[in-house]
């Protein structure tokens, strides 16, 4: 591979890819070759006192890529068993091919009862898995997942949707994946990215240049994908060139959601951050705010006031706010400015989506929503994802109706812009679902944005950096300790100790 792959393709365009690369004049058996026998080798390094490679080979490619590796283990010397799925006398094409070369009588699948020393290779379905899996592969998934026996699996785990990350009807855990040419959504998208185990990603032989018919738009998450327009903080930079973020507290009972949002804000590297409180929240807010100030605004007036000093660059509402035509009327009084919509601000609009979609629709997207699954299903309920609708899908659909950048939470955050942008989030540990890490990252979002980040690549990077301090911090950790990891991430060099150029995991 001439260079690395950032972008994400789906099974259907890696179709695509795959029919042009054999229009072109390429090998498509020699492809299947290489696809075979670096699964084997994989195999082979990860398990060199393997006593025994169990092949189980589907009716489509993904069987024949099986064929190809279950020869090269039995020459490698290993003792190799084939099952398959359906009659090989139907296989076609290059499978047919692969199954010829491979001179080996394949047992039936009900046939495989795992032992102990077997490793599986996961030849049953890749690319073109197409409905739920049920019968006799069901079974055998069952009977290898009961026996906990090792998988490899070829092109993603039998049972993973590749452009969902889904399970359709079952799957296999794999403790390794290899796949071809690009990595697929299925790989990154939850459950998926757990049942992959670890993934390489293998060049077979395709030149990268087919990756042009591929919508380059979706890509991982990762510093090469906002690094360019990242704030770095100059030296000599005034503090409200580093721009002023405002961030609205609830009522006096609910006001720690804003203050861990504009401490956030402030580490991000806004220049100034102000709390802006009801009279009645405003004595308990103040109490417990240092570097931030404080603000008092009571009215829609006051928010109009705040919203039109040109000092102020970008707004946080939501968090700890309250559900209600208030929150709704603030949000829409900030119609002109950037704003991070959290928490009781989305949910707020779950009846009146057409009013923030209308308020935001002209001009830059300058509006970031942060929901987590519950609330955009609030929101965004003829959108949630379902069978056929990925979690991206979800996302880009989303993010298109109410011309704002959507970011769409979970363990595999999915951050969508209105244009078909779109990346996959991988780098938050589990223990960042914590009570208050949503507030602390509306508040790093607003604190890019009112450095004049663009509003997509803000979104990305504050979910990066917000796993990344999470990383930082460590298993039991809680949010109040997000802004100083997040601080020391920065401190440390953002981008200094890890690799960002998407080649984590690659093998070529
Ligand atoms: N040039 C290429 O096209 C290459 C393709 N490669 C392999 O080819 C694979 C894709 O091959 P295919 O498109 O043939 O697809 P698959 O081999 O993934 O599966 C398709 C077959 O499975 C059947 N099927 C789908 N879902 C099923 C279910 N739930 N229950 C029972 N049967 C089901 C389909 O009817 C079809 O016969 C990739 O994953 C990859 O492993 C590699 O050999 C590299 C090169
Ligand atoms: N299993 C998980 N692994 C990693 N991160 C997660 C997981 N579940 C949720 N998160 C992240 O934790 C944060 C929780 O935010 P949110 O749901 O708004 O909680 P809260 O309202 O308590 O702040 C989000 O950034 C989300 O992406
Ligand atoms: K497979």
């Amino acid at each position: 591979m001439s260079g690395p792959l950032e972008m994400l393709v789906t099974p259907q365009e890696m179709g695509r890819i795959d029919h042009a690369a054999a229009a072109s004049g390429i090998d498509s058996y020699a492809l299947m070759r290489a696809a075979g026998t670096a699964v084997a080798a994989r195999l082979l390094a990860r398990f060199p006192h393997v006593e025994r490679v169990a092949v189980l080979c589907g009716p489509g490619n993904n069987g024949g890529d099986g064929y190809v590796a279950a020869r090269a283990c039995a020459q490698a010397g290993v003792p190799v068993v084939v099952h398959s799925l359906g009659d090989p006398a139907k296989l076609e094409g290059d499978a047919r091919h692969a199954f010829d070369d491979a001179g080996m009588q394949p047992q039936a699948l009900a046939d495989y009862h795992p032992q102990g020393g077997d490793v599986v290779v996961d030849a049953l379905f890749g690319a073109g898995l197409s409905r739920a899996i049920e019968g006799e592969a069901a079974d055998c998934i069952d009977r290898i997942g009961e026996a906990a026996t090792p998988v490899v699996a070829i092109d993603l785990p039998s049972g993973v949707g590749g452009d969902s990350g889904a399970v359709l009807g079952t799957a296999l855990q794999a403790v390794e994946t290899v796949t071809f040419f690009a990595r697929k959504p299925g790989h990154l998208l939850m459950p998926g990215r757990d049942l992959c185990g670890t993934l390489s990603v293998v060049d077979i032989g395709i030149p990268a240049r087919y990756a042009s018919l591929a919508d380059s738009r979706v890509v991982e998450n990762t510093p090469a994908l906002w690094q360019h327009v990242f704030p770095h903080a100059q030296a000599a930079g005034h503090k409200f060139a580093r721009g002023h973020l405002g961030v609205f507290s609830g009522p006096m009972s609910a006001t720690g959601a804003a203050r861990l949002s504009a401490e956030a804000g402030l580490t991000a590297g806004a220049g100034l951050v102000t709390v802006a409180s009801s009279g009645q929240a405003l004595a308990v807010n103040a109490a417990h705010l240092t570097a931030v100030m404080v603000k008092r605004v009571d009215t829609l007036e006051d928010v109009r006031d705040f919203a039109s000093d040109n000092r102020m660059k970008a707004f946080v509402l939501g968090p700890g706010f309250g559900v209600g035509a208030k929150v709704r009327d603030y949000a829409l009084a900030l119609r002109e400015n950037a704003l991070v919509l959290d928490a009781d601000g989305i949910t707020a609009f779950a009846e009146e989506r057409p009013a923030l979609a209308e308020a935001f629709s002209a001009g830059d997207t300058r509006l970031v929503v942060t929901p987590h699954a519950g609330e955009f299903a609030r929101l965004f309920p003829d959108f949630v994802p379902e069978e056929g609708r990925s979690k991206l899908d979800a996302a880009r659909l989303a993010a298109a109706a109410i011309n704002a950048i959507v970011v769409f939470k979970g363990s595999d955050t999915v951050i969508a812009a209105p244009d078909g942008r779109a990346a996959i989030n991988t780098n938050a540990p589990p223990w960042l679902a914590t009570a208050g890490a949503g507030d602390v990252l509306s508040g790093i979002t607003g604190g890019l944005l009112s450095q004049s980040m663009p509003a997509f690549e803000a979104a990305a990077a504050a979910v990066w950096l917000h796993g990344e301090a999470a990383r930082h911090a460590g298993p039991g950790m809680t949010a109040d300790d997000l802004p100083q990891a997040l601080a020391r991430v920065q401190r440390d060099g953002l981008f200094a100790d890890r690799r960002f150029d998407g080649s984590a995991g690659r093998t070529s």
